[in-house]
C-alpha cells in the first residue's frame, strides 16, 4: 500500500519511488535502447563525477548531452552540485558516458534507483566504470584538497540490510551472490598510481578505503571515531552502493575519492562542516582529478582483458 501522502509525492517525486517495484531487466533495456537510438556509437567507459566534480564531463569532445528528466526511467537529480545530465564523448580516443550528477539515499531515492544508471551502462556495451566522490577524510595524515584512490570499501548501509541487490536475482545481470573481495580493480589502481608519480601527484594521492553512509547529516564526533576505528580513510554518502551493482553486472571498477574536508573527530576542534564547503574547495582544487582521471581513461584499452593499452604499457 502507498502510504506516501499526496502533497509530499508532488512536491518531492522521489518518494513516490518507494512505492515502486524495482525496475526490470527490461526497463533497463528499454533506457539503453532509447539512448543507443540516440548516439553515434556504444560508450567504452562510465564516469560518474562526485559532488562538484562535474566539469571532467565538460572536457568531452563531441559532447552529446541529455537532462535525465528526458530519458526514460532516469531519476532526476536533486542535490547542488549534481548537475542531472548524461553526456557522451571522447576523452582521450575513447567514447565515455559522464553522470554528472548522480543520486543517493538520502534525496529519497530506494537503492535499486540510485544504481539504475549502472545496469543501463552495462547494457550501453560499457565495460569499465570510474567512480568519483567528494569525501571527509578519517585518515590523519590526509588533507583537503588530496585525493584517495579507493582500495576498498565498508558499505555500512550494505552491512546493515539496505542493499540496491534486495530482492528477487535476475541472472541477466549477475549472480545471486556477488564475490566483492576484488571490487576495486587491481590493475587500474596500480595504472593510477603509477600514472600520479609520473605527474608528480605522489605527495597528495593516497589509498585507502571509502565508508559509504546514509546522510544526509554530517558525522558526529563518535560516530567519526567509530568510522576510523572500523578501519575507514575516508567516509561519503554515495559509491559503495554503485559498486556492488556494477560488479554484480560483471564492470571493471575503479574508484577515486576527492577529500573535500576533515571529518571532526575533537570535540574541542572549531572546524564544521558544510556542503557549500564541499563544493567549493571541489571548484578549487578539482582540476587534479580531472586531470589523473583523463590519463587514465588515455591508458585504459577496455577491450583488453589486461585493461591497459599497449603503447601505454611502457610509459607506466
Ligand atoms: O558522494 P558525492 O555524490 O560526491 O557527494 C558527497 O558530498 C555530499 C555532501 O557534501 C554528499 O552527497 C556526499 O556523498
Ligand atoms: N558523510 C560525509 N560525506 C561527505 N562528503 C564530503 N564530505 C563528507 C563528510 O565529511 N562526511
Amino acid at each position: 500500500m502507498n502510504r506516501t501522502p499526496r502533497t509530499l509525492e508532488r512536491k518531492y517525486p522521489c518518494c513516490q519511488m518507494h512505492s515502486q517495484e524495482p525496475l526490470s531487466y527490461e526497463d533497463c533495456e528499454a533506457t539503453a535502447q532509447w539512448l543507443l537510438g540516440h548516439i553515434k556509437r556504444q560508450p567504452e567507459i562510465a564516469i560518474i563525477c562526485g559532488s562538484g566534480l562535474g566539469m571532467l564531463a565538460e572536457t568531452l569532445e563531441g559532447k552529446q548531452t541529455f537532462e535525465y528528466g528526458e530519458i526514460p526511467h532516469f531519476p532526476t537529480s536533486t542535490v547542488p552540485g549534481h548537475a542531472g545530465k548524461l553526456v557522451f564523448g571522447d576523452l582521450q580516443g575513447k567514447f565515455c558516458v559522464c553522470m554528472k550528477g548522480r543520486f543517493h539515499m538520502y534525496e529519497g531515492y530506494p537503492l535499486w534507483k540510485v544504481t539504475f544508471p549502472i545496469r543501463v551502462f552495462k547494457l550501453l556495451g560499457v565495460q569499465v566504470l570510474i567512480v568519483t566522490n567528494a569525501a571527509g577524510s578519517l585518515a590523519n595524515s590526509y588533507c583537503p584538497g588530496d585525493l584517495m584512490i579507493i582500495r576498498d570499501h565498508i558499505n555500512l548501509l550494505g552491512l546493515s540490510g539496505q542493499n540496491p541487490l534486495l530482492g528477487p536475482n535476475d541472472d541477466r545481470f549477475g549472480p545471486r551472490f556477488p564475490p566483492l573481495s576484488d571490487a576495486y580493480d587491481k590493475k587500474l589502481r596500480k595504472m593510477a598510481r603509477d600514472i600520479s608519480k609520473r605527474l608528480g601527484y605522489s605527495s597528495f594521492v593516497h589509498e585507502g578505503v571509502y565508508c559509504m553512509v546514509g546522510g544526509p547529516n554530517f558525522e558526529s564526533v563518535a560516530e567519526a571515531r567509530f568510522l576510523h576505528k572500523l578501519g575507514a580513510d575516508a567516509v561519503g554518502m554515495s559509491t559503495a552502493a554503485e559498486v556492488v551493482v556494477a560488479k554484480h553486472c560483471g564492470l571493471k571498477v575503479f574508484g577515486i575519492s576527492f577529500i573535500t574536508n576533515r571529518v571532526v573527530k575533537e570535540y574541542e576542534g572549531e572546524e564544521e562542516v558544510s556542503h557549500d564547503g564541499v563544493l567549493e574547495i571541489g571548484h578549487m582544487r578539482a582540476a587534479t582529478l580531472q586531470t589523473l582521471v583523463t590519463e587514465l581513461v588515455g591508458s585504459i584499452d577496455p577491450n583488453n582483458n589486461n585493461l591497459i593499452l599497449e603503447e601505454k604499457e611502457a610509459s607506466l
